[in-house]
């Protein structure tokens, strides 16, 4: 009867979640081989694959503190099913429906299975409490729900690929989190025990009103052509998303001192236009990472979009294919590559042209990691490869795990502990040697250091034939305080204006507006990328919010270069960029 409880639960997390499970457990998969794994038995494990309640799952990571949200969708629910989830919520109100609650050892059903139960309980069922389960929410002490099963997660956080910090984040409670992802890669030792069915069957509902409340308001914005500016997109977003989800993307490290200049280094430039010149038409295209593309931007890659929208990731490929922009896909995608390119593959099909597509990477302590990773991204055709190098240890932002405690958040109180920089996915030795070694796995791609700020940096990035770097700060979620990528653009260009001919530099952080990005190539960048404009746009209108993105940008630059009195991109000279000391307001 319990397992019928749990697996009922399971269904309601069914068929989607085989095909879009957790990112960051995706790629533990993605690595099990060499770790120890413990399937659930075959029985179970079927039931859950096969069941046909549609669930779009999200896992998310929140800023810093990272948390984890499921999408479900019961619209495909069949009769049949629905009335064994109402039997068993009944049931776990106490129902008729005997037996859920008057078991003396719920556990008895999981050791039958081959679960190693270490008889933990603590309420008169004998199950865990929420509450005992939410005292273990440390780095050294972190136990996770799933699907109602209590994991201890101590180790195993040191190596989840997605970073040490969304399991960390999300100790104590439970994430709502697919069935047959994180549990496959756990030992059967961290199995703890179960939680009350009742306990799981509330936090489900408080879900599902979640859901719908977020369904609801998305459904009732307004038209996407009232989006005037990237920033209107970004307001509409904010308006319904959920705080962990805006604080997730507009989350910064630190005092966000980074995050505030990247905007406003744009506004220490005034343009010099020149007139009288023949502009009727124009031409922004270009190559981004040798790639071409209709315009000097591409969508700089960013994590987790499937918290925004159920759709997450594949709403950019759609967007940017269809607009001819370059998608970078992050190592940290909600979605797994192979279903990226999967989508990818469709609108090379639907627009008879191929997209360009590039993948991030980090560097991972286990380089075998890396191996099988870099062997993905060359089978599916991605173009280029950006090794971001400026995230050696993981990000701290404070801002996000005060919110982990406030209202609207799960569990009131709970905080993080000691930031412990165990995790596997930021790998603080990383050096100019490692990379021969992604060279090696990597032939024939070409590689751009992303993260770069200091000149001597891009001229080791050139020493080593590297194709190029990303003046960036991530956005102001690594180094607070790091200077902005356009202002390390502005300093490399005037100490060394021949550096910037010799390798490709691309900027990103803080550029919302078309004319910002003409700045930026009048100092010499091949393109401009903007991460949380595309997150935003793809989370308030799906597909059609990052077309909107892209064309709102495409209208920006087309009339800032007719105003500056340039045709083409080569038109536009440094001349036509004068850099000031004190900030537009
Ligand atoms: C929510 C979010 C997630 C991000 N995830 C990644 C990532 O996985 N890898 C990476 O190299 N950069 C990541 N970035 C940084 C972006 O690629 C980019 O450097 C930054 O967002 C640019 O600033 P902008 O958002 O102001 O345009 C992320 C940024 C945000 C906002």
């Amino acid at each position: 009867m319990l397992r019928s409880t749990l697996v009922n639960t399971a269904r309601r997390h069914g068929a989607r979640a085989a095909t879009h499970p957790c990112p960051t457990c995706t790629r533990a998969q993605f690595t099990s081989a060499s770790s120890t794994t413990r399937r659930l038995p075959d029985t179970q494990s079927k039931r859950y694959i096969h069941a046909a309640v549609g669930l779009i799952a999200i896992i998310g990571v929140y800023a810093g503190t990272r948390s984890v949200i499921h999408l479900e969708s019961r619209a495909n629910v069949n009769e049949e099913q629905r009335k064994d989830i109402d039997g068993t919520v009944s049931g776990a109100k106490g129902s008729k429906k005997a037996g859920v609650m008057s078991r003396i050892d719920p556990q008895e059903d999981l050791r039958a299975e081959g679960w190693e139960v270490d008889g933990s309980s603590n309420d008169s069922d004998g199950y865990l409490t929420m509450a005992e389960v939410a005292s273990h929410h440390l780095a050294h002490d972190a136990w996770v729900v799933v699907e109602g099963k209590v994991f201890d997660v101590t180790e195993f956080h040191k190596n989840h690929p997605g970073g040490s910090q969304i399991i960390v984040a999300n100790a104590g409670r439970d994430p709502v989190h697919p069935p047959n992802t994180l549990e496959n890669n756990l030992s059967p030792e961290c199995f703890k025990g179960l939680v009350n069915p009742k306990e799981v069957e509330e936090s489900l509902r408080a879900f599902e009103a979640e859901q719908a409340r977020v369904e609801k308001a998305r459904d009732a914005l307004p038209e996407v052509e009232t989006m005037l500016g990237l920033e209107d997109l970004e307001e509409t977003a904010q308006s319904f998303l959920a705080p962990r989800v805006s604080n997730y993307y507009s989350g910064y490290s630190l005092d966000g001192h980074s995050a505030s200049q990247n905007r406003s280094s744009f506004r220490k430039c005034r343009l010099v236009p020149r007139v009288m010149r023949d502009v009727t038409s124009v031409r922004p295209q270009t190559k981004i990472f040798g790639i071409p593309s209709a315009l000097p931007i591409y969508v700089s890659p960013s994590s987790n979009a499937l918290l925004g929208h159920p759709d997450g990731e594949l709403n950019i490929v759609r967007g940017a294919a269809k607009t001819g922009i370059v998608q970078g896909v992050s190592a940290a995608a909600s979605f797994p590559l192979t279903e990226i390119l999967e989508e990818k593959a469709k609108m090379d099909e639907e627009m008879g042209n191929k997209m360009g597509m590039v993948y991030q990477v980090y560097l991972s302590r286990d380089r075998e990691k890396n191996v099988e990773q870099l062997q993905q991204v060359l089978e599916g055709g991605c173009q280029a490869l950006l090794l971001t190098v400026d995230s050696n240890v993981g990000d701290h932002r404070q801002v996000t795990e005060k919110l982990k405690g406030t209202k609207g958040d799960a569990e009131p109180g709970i905080r993080m502990g000691p930031i412990e920089n165990e995790d596997q996915w930021h790998d603080s030795s990383q050096n100019w040697d490692d990379l021969q070694f992604i060279q090696k796995h990597a032939p024939g791609l070409p590689i751009y250091l992303k993260g770069v700020s200091h000149i001597e940096d891009v001229r080791l990035a050139k020493k080593h034939g590297l194709a190029g770097c990303i003046l960036s700060n991530h956005g102001g979620r690594q180094l607070d305080g790091a200077r902005t990528g356009f202002d390390s653009l502005r300093s490399i260009h005037a100490q060394d204006p021949q550096l910037v001919k010799e390798i490709e530099l691309y900027v990103d952080g803080g550029c919302r507006r078309g004319h910002e990005v003409l700045q930026a190539l009048a100092l010499g960048a091949k393109g401009v990328g903007l991460g949380r404009p595309f997150l935003w746009a793809q989370a308030a209108y799906g597909e059609q919010g990052v077309i909107r993105a892209v064309r709102i940008l495409e209208k920006e630059i087309a009339t800032a270069m007719q105003l500056m009195g340039v045709r083409d991109l080569s038109q536009i000279k440094p001349d036509m960029v004068e850099c000031i000391q004190e900030i537009w307001k």
